[in-house]
Protein backbone atom coordinates (compact mmCIF):
# COMPACT_ATOMS: atom_id res chain seq x y z
CA UNK A 1 0.00 0.00 0.00
CA UNK A 2 1.71 3.40 -0.72
CA UNK A 3 1.09 5.94 1.50
CA UNK A 4 0.40 9.67 0.23
CA UNK A 5 0.92 13.03 1.66
CA UNK A 6 -1.35 15.79 0.55
CA UNK A 7 -0.02 19.70 0.73
CA UNK A 8 -2.76 22.30 1.00
CA UNK A 9 -4.93 19.82 2.53
CA UNK A 10 -7.96 22.36 2.81
CA UNK A 11 -7.71 23.91 -0.59
CA UNK A 12 -9.86 23.26 -3.33
CA UNK A 13 -7.73 20.37 -4.80
CA UNK A 14 -6.73 19.47 -1.27
CA UNK A 15 -10.31 18.47 -0.56
CA UNK A 16 -10.90 16.23 -3.59
CA UNK A 17 -7.49 14.62 -3.15
CA UNK A 18 -8.36 13.25 0.35
CA UNK A 19 -11.24 12.03 -0.97
CA UNK A 20 -10.26 10.19 -4.22
CA UNK A 21 -7.07 8.62 -1.82
CA UNK A 22 -9.25 7.35 0.55
CA UNK A 23 -11.52 6.10 -2.31
CA UNK A 24 -8.74 4.15 -3.89
CA UNK A 25 -7.87 0.66 -3.28
CA UNK A 26 -3.81 1.03 -3.77
CA UNK A 27 -3.35 4.24 -1.31
CA UNK A 28 -3.42 4.79 1.76
CA UNK A 29 -3.55 8.51 3.88
CA UNK A 30 -0.27 8.96 5.35
CA UNK A 31 -0.47 12.62 5.77
CA UNK A 32 -2.14 15.95 5.12
CA UNK A 33 -0.51 19.66 5.64
CA UNK A 34 -2.02 22.42 5.47
CA UNK A 35 -0.42 26.60 5.88
CA UNK A 36 0.98 26.57 9.61
CA UNK A 37 -0.99 29.07 10.29
CA UNK A 38 -4.33 27.93 10.11
CA UNK A 39 -6.72 27.03 13.08
CA UNK A 40 -6.99 23.66 11.18
CA UNK A 41 -3.71 22.04 12.16
CA UNK A 42 -4.57 19.07 14.29
CA UNK A 43 -8.16 18.93 13.06
CA UNK A 44 -8.96 15.39 11.32
CA UNK A 45 -8.00 15.93 7.65
CA UNK A 46 -11.28 13.59 6.32
CA UNK A 47 -13.49 15.81 7.98
CA UNK A 48 -11.83 18.83 6.69
CA UNK A 49 -12.51 17.21 3.06
CA UNK A 50 -16.11 16.58 4.35
CA UNK A 51 -15.81 12.72 4.14
CA UNK A 52 -15.81 12.02 8.00
CA UNK A 53 -12.86 10.55 9.90
CA UNK A 54 -9.67 10.14 8.24
CA UNK A 55 -7.48 9.32 11.36
CA UNK A 56 -4.95 11.67 9.96
CA UNK A 57 -3.95 14.84 11.52
CA UNK A 58 -3.79 18.43 9.51
CA UNK A 59 0.20 18.78 10.59
CA UNK A 60 1.56 22.21 9.33
CA UNK A 61 4.96 21.26 7.95
CA UNK A 62 5.79 18.28 5.26
CA UNK A 63 9.30 18.02 7.44
CA UNK A 64 7.28 16.74 10.60
CA UNK A 65 5.43 13.94 8.75
CA UNK A 66 8.28 12.36 6.86
CA UNK A 67 7.88 9.19 7.88
CA UNK A 68 4.67 8.98 7.21
CA UNK A 69 4.22 9.09 3.72
CA UNK A 70 6.04 7.53 0.36
CA UNK A 71 4.41 10.05 -2.22
CA UNK A 72 3.69 13.68 -1.32
CA UNK A 73 1.02 15.10 -4.35
CA UNK A 74 1.31 18.98 -4.09
CA UNK A 75 -1.04 21.21 -5.56
CA UNK A 76 -0.37 24.24 -3.99
CA UNK A 77 1.90 27.28 -4.76
CA UNK A 78 4.82 27.47 -6.69
CA UNK A 79 7.78 28.67 -3.90
CA UNK A 80 5.88 26.37 -1.48
CA UNK A 81 6.22 23.37 -4.32
CA UNK A 82 9.18 23.98 -4.43
CA UNK A 83 10.42 24.17 -1.02
CA UNK A 84 8.21 20.91 -0.47
CA UNK A 85 10.33 19.16 -3.78
CA UNK A 86 13.17 19.56 -1.50
CA UNK A 87 12.59 18.10 0.97
CA UNK A 88 11.13 15.11 -1.17
CA UNK A 89 14.62 15.13 -2.37
CA UNK A 90 16.36 15.09 1.14
CA UNK A 91 14.24 12.27 2.60
CA UNK A 92 14.08 9.78 -0.65
CA UNK A 93 9.98 10.69 -1.53
CA UNK A 94 8.46 10.52 -4.40
CA UNK A 95 6.25 13.80 -5.96
CA UNK A 96 2.97 14.13 -8.08
CA UNK A 97 3.19 17.56 -9.04
CA UNK A 98 0.24 19.76 -10.05
CA UNK A 99 0.80 23.36 -9.05
CA UNK A 100 0.59 25.26 -11.66
CA UNK A 101 2.22 29.39 -12.74
CA UNK A 102 6.21 28.46 -12.42
CA UNK A 103 8.47 30.31 -14.16
CA UNK A 104 11.22 28.58 -16.49
CA UNK A 105 13.54 28.91 -13.70
CA UNK A 106 11.01 27.18 -11.06
CA UNK A 107 10.42 24.11 -14.14
CA UNK A 108 14.12 23.81 -14.33
CA UNK A 109 14.25 23.38 -10.40
CA UNK A 110 11.15 21.16 -10.42
CA UNK A 111 13.92 19.04 -13.65
CA UNK A 112 16.46 19.29 -11.15
CA UNK A 113 14.96 17.20 -8.16
CA UNK A 114 13.86 15.02 -10.29
CA UNK A 115 17.52 13.92 -11.12
CA UNK A 116 17.33 12.48 -7.57
CA UNK A 117 13.88 11.44 -6.67
CA UNK A 118 10.86 10.20 -9.23
CA UNK A 119 8.59 13.08 -9.78
CA UNK A 120 5.25 13.39 -11.89
CA UNK A 121 4.94 17.21 -13.12
CA UNK A 122 1.74 17.88 -15.11
CA UNK A 123 -0.58 21.27 -15.50
CA UNK A 124 -3.56 19.22 -16.34
CA UNK A 125 -4.34 15.78 -14.58
CA UNK A 126 -7.62 14.91 -16.77
CA UNK A 127 -7.61 12.32 -19.10
CA UNK A 128 -9.31 14.32 -21.33
CA UNK A 129 -7.03 17.42 -21.48
CA UNK A 130 -4.10 14.72 -22.35
CA UNK A 131 -5.40 12.97 -24.50
CA UNK A 132 -6.71 16.50 -26.10
CA UNK A 133 -2.77 17.05 -26.47
CA UNK A 134 -2.55 14.35 -28.82
CA UNK A 135 -5.66 15.42 -30.95
CA UNK A 136 -3.54 19.22 -31.37
CA UNK A 137 -0.62 17.79 -32.70
CA UNK A 138 -2.52 16.37 -35.55
CA UNK A 139 -4.95 19.40 -36.34
CA UNK A 140 -1.87 21.45 -35.69
CA UNK A 141 0.22 19.32 -38.31
CA UNK A 142 -2.85 19.01 -40.98
CA UNK A 143 -3.46 22.41 -40.51
CA UNK A 144 0.14 24.30 -40.82
CA UNK A 145 0.62 28.03 -41.15
CA UNK A 146 -2.73 28.00 -42.96
CA UNK A 147 -4.52 28.59 -39.60
CA UNK A 148 -4.16 31.11 -36.88
CA UNK A 149 -4.20 29.24 -33.92
CA UNK A 150 -5.99 30.60 -30.15
CA UNK A 151 -5.97 29.42 -26.83
CA UNK A 152 -8.80 30.17 -25.13
CA UNK A 153 -9.11 29.49 -21.18
CA UNK A 154 -11.61 29.78 -18.56
CA UNK A 155 -11.54 29.46 -14.46
CA UNK A 156 -13.33 30.03 -11.24
CA UNK A 157 -12.81 33.85 -10.09
CA UNK A 158 -10.15 32.73 -7.26
CA UNK A 159 -7.19 31.51 -9.66
CA UNK A 160 -3.98 33.20 -9.28
CA UNK A 161 -1.76 32.15 -12.43
CA UNK A 162 -3.16 33.03 -16.05
CA UNK A 163 -2.86 31.91 -18.63
CA UNK A 164 -3.54 28.95 -16.75
CA UNK A 165 -1.04 25.67 -17.20
CA UNK A 166 -3.05 23.66 -19.21
CA UNK A 167 -3.55 27.11 -21.54
CA UNK A 168 0.59 27.26 -21.84
CA UNK A 169 0.99 23.35 -22.19
CA UNK A 170 -1.33 23.36 -25.55
CA UNK A 171 0.09 26.22 -26.81
CA UNK A 172 3.72 24.84 -26.02
CA UNK A 173 2.11 21.48 -28.18
CA UNK A 174 1.09 23.74 -31.17
CA UNK A 175 3.95 25.63 -31.75
CA UNK A 176 6.05 22.51 -31.51
CA UNK A 177 3.88 20.88 -34.22
CA UNK A 178 3.78 24.35 -35.96
CA UNK A 179 8.04 24.21 -35.81
CA UNK A 180 7.58 27.51 -33.31
CA UNK A 181 8.93 28.59 -30.20
CA UNK A 182 6.09 29.57 -27.75
CA UNK A 183 8.44 32.41 -26.86
CA UNK A 184 8.69 33.82 -30.04
CA UNK A 185 5.06 33.44 -30.94
CA UNK A 186 2.90 33.85 -28.05
CA UNK A 187 0.64 37.15 -27.70
CA UNK A 188 -1.26 37.30 -24.10
CA UNK A 189 -4.39 39.76 -24.85
CA UNK A 190 -5.10 42.19 -27.14
CA UNK A 191 -5.78 45.75 -26.85
CA UNK A 192 -6.03 49.07 -28.50
CA UNK A 193 -4.58 49.26 -32.38
CA UNK A 194 -2.70 46.34 -32.36
CA UNK A 195 -2.57 46.25 -36.46
CA UNK A 196 -3.28 43.10 -38.28
CA UNK A 197 -2.64 39.82 -37.05
CA UNK A 198 0.75 38.10 -37.79
CA UNK A 199 0.12 35.02 -39.23
CA UNK A 200 2.58 32.91 -37.03
CA UNK A 201 1.34 34.08 -33.78
CA UNK A 202 -0.65 31.74 -30.92
CA UNK A 203 -2.81 34.23 -29.12
CA UNK A 204 -4.11 33.30 -25.22
CA UNK A 205 -7.45 34.60 -23.85
CA UNK A 206 -8.32 34.18 -20.33
CA UNK A 207 -11.80 34.12 -18.47
CA UNK A 208 -11.67 34.34 -14.81
CA UNK A 209 -15.37 34.24 -13.82
CA UNK A 210 -17.45 32.67 -11.09
CA UNK A 211 -17.14 29.01 -10.19
CA UNK A 212 -15.66 27.51 -13.59
CA UNK A 213 -13.56 24.87 -12.67
CA UNK A 214 -11.68 24.67 -16.20
CA UNK A 215 -12.55 25.10 -19.97
CA UNK A 216 -10.22 25.23 -22.58
CA UNK A 217 -10.35 25.41 -26.17
CA UNK A 218 -7.82 25.70 -29.15
CA UNK A 219 -9.81 27.33 -32.08
CA UNK A 220 -7.62 26.63 -35.72
CA UNK A 221 -9.16 29.27 -38.01
CA UNK A 222 -8.30 29.25 -41.83
CA UNK A 223 -10.26 30.90 -44.76
CA UNK A 224 -13.48 29.38 -44.90
CA UNK A 225 -13.32 26.66 -42.38
CA UNK A 226 -12.31 26.81 -38.87
CA UNK A 227 -11.38 23.59 -35.92
CA UNK A 228 -12.54 23.96 -32.20
CA UNK A 229 -10.97 21.70 -30.11
CA UNK A 230 -12.45 21.54 -26.67
CA UNK A 231 -12.20 19.81 -23.12
CA UNK A 232 -14.39 21.42 -20.00
CA UNK A 233 -13.80 19.90 -16.76
CA UNK A 234 -17.01 19.83 -14.56
CA UNK A 235 -15.45 18.49 -11.38
CA UNK A 236 -12.43 18.88 -9.89
CA UNK A 237 -12.51 15.03 -8.66
CA UNK A 238 -11.37 14.78 -12.38
CA UNK A 239 -7.71 15.95 -12.04
CA UNK A 240 -7.91 14.26 -8.61
CA UNK A 241 -8.15 10.89 -9.99
CA UNK A 242 -5.49 11.97 -12.13
CA UNK A 243 -3.31 12.82 -9.78
CA UNK A 244 -3.69 10.06 -7.47
CA UNK A 245 -3.41 7.46 -10.45
CA UNK A 246 0.14 8.85 -11.23
CA UNK A 247 0.80 8.67 -6.99
CA UNK A 248 0.03 4.68 -7.41
CA UNK A 249 2.04 4.72 -11.12
CA UNK A 250 5.18 6.61 -9.72
CA UNK A 251 5.64 3.27 -6.90
CA UNK A 252 7.56 1.47 -8.82
CA UNK A 253 9.15 3.76 -11.44
CA UNK A 254 13.32 4.72 -11.42
CA UNK A 255 13.84 8.04 -10.49
CA UNK A 256 13.17 10.62 -13.39
CA UNK A 257 11.11 13.56 -14.63
CA UNK A 258 7.70 11.67 -15.68
CA UNK A 259 4.36 13.89 -17.06
CA UNK A 260 0.42 12.98 -17.62
CA UNK A 261 1.14 11.70 -20.81
CA UNK A 262 3.59 9.26 -19.37
CA UNK A 263 1.14 7.57 -16.82
CA UNK A 264 -1.86 7.76 -19.21
CA UNK A 265 0.41 5.98 -21.84
CA UNK A 266 -0.19 8.59 -24.36
CA UNK A 267 3.38 8.95 -26.01
N1 LIG B 1 -2.57 19.91 -12.49
C1 LIG B 1 -3.89 19.93 -12.36
O1 LIG B 1 -4.61 19.03 -12.87
C2 LIG B 1 -4.53 21.03 -11.56
C3 LIG B 1 -3.75 22.01 -11.02
N2 LIG B 1 -4.29 22.94 -10.19
C4 LIG B 1 -3.36 23.87 -9.57
O2 LIG B 1 -3.25 23.55 -8.18
C5 LIG B 1 -2.91 24.71 -7.45
C6 LIG B 1 -3.84 24.87 -6.26
O3 LIG B 1 -5.15 25.15 -6.71
P1 LIG B 1 -6.38 25.25 -5.69
O4 LIG B 1 -6.52 23.99 -4.91
O5 LIG B 1 -7.52 25.75 -6.48
O6 LIG B 1 -5.85 26.43 -4.73
P2 LIG B 1 -6.21 26.72 -3.19
O7 LIG B 1 -5.78 28.12 -2.94
O8 LIG B 1 -7.61 26.31 -2.91
O9 LIG B 1 -5.26 25.70 -2.40
C7 LIG B 1 -3.95 25.97 -2.03
C8 LIG B 1 -3.85 25.59 -0.57
O10 LIG B 1 -2.48 25.71 -0.13
C9 LIG B 1 -2.52 26.19 1.18
N3 LIG B 1 -1.26 26.77 1.62
C10 LIG B 1 -0.81 28.02 1.46
N4 LIG B 1 0.40 28.18 2.04
C11 LIG B 1 0.68 27.00 2.62
C12 LIG B 1 1.77 26.53 3.38
N5 LIG B 1 2.83 27.31 3.67
N6 LIG B 1 1.75 25.25 3.81
C13 LIG B 1 0.71 24.45 3.52
N7 LIG B 1 -0.37 24.83 2.78
C14 LIG B 1 -0.37 26.10 2.34
C15 LIG B 1 -3.61 27.23 1.17
O11 LIG B 1 -4.03 27.50 2.49
P3 LIG B 1 -4.61 28.96 2.87
O12 LIG B 1 -5.81 29.14 2.00
O13 LIG B 1 -4.90 28.80 4.33
O14 LIG B 1 -3.50 29.93 2.59
C16 LIG B 1 -4.67 26.53 0.33
O15 LIG B 1 -5.53 25.76 1.14
C17 LIG B 1 -2.93 25.87 -8.45
O16 LIG B 1 -1.61 26.10 -8.91
C18 LIG B 1 -3.78 25.32 -9.60
O17 LIG B 1 -3.52 25.90 -10.83
C19 LIG B 1 -5.62 22.97 -9.89
C20 LIG B 1 -6.45 22.02 -10.42
C21 LIG B 1 -5.98 20.98 -11.32
O1 LIG C 1 -6.49 26.54 -10.92
C1 LIG C 1 -7.28 25.67 -11.37
O2 LIG C 1 -8.41 25.50 -10.90
C2 LIG C 1 -6.81 24.82 -12.47
N1 LIG C 1 -5.58 24.93 -12.85
C3 LIG C 1 -4.92 24.15 -13.82
C4 LIG C 1 -4.24 25.03 -14.86
O3 LIG C 1 -3.74 26.12 -14.51
O4 LIG C 1 -4.14 24.62 -16.01
C5 LIG C 1 -5.72 23.03 -14.38
C6 LIG C 1 -7.21 23.15 -14.31
O5 LIG C 1 -7.70 23.72 -15.48
C7 LIG C 1 -7.74 23.83 -13.06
Amino acid sequence: MTRVAITGAAGRMGKVLVEAVDAADDLSLGAAIVHPDSSLVGADAGEVAGIGRAGVKLAARVDDVVDDFDVLVEFTFPDLTLSNLEACREHGKSAVIGTTGLTDAEKAQVARAAESIPVVFAPNMSVGVNLLLNLLRTAATAMGDDADVEVIEAHHRHKKDAPSGTALRLGEVVADALGRELSECAVYGREGFTGERPRNQIGFETIRAGDIVGEHTVLFAAMGERIEISHKASSRMTFARGAIRAASWLADRPVGLYDMQDVLDLK
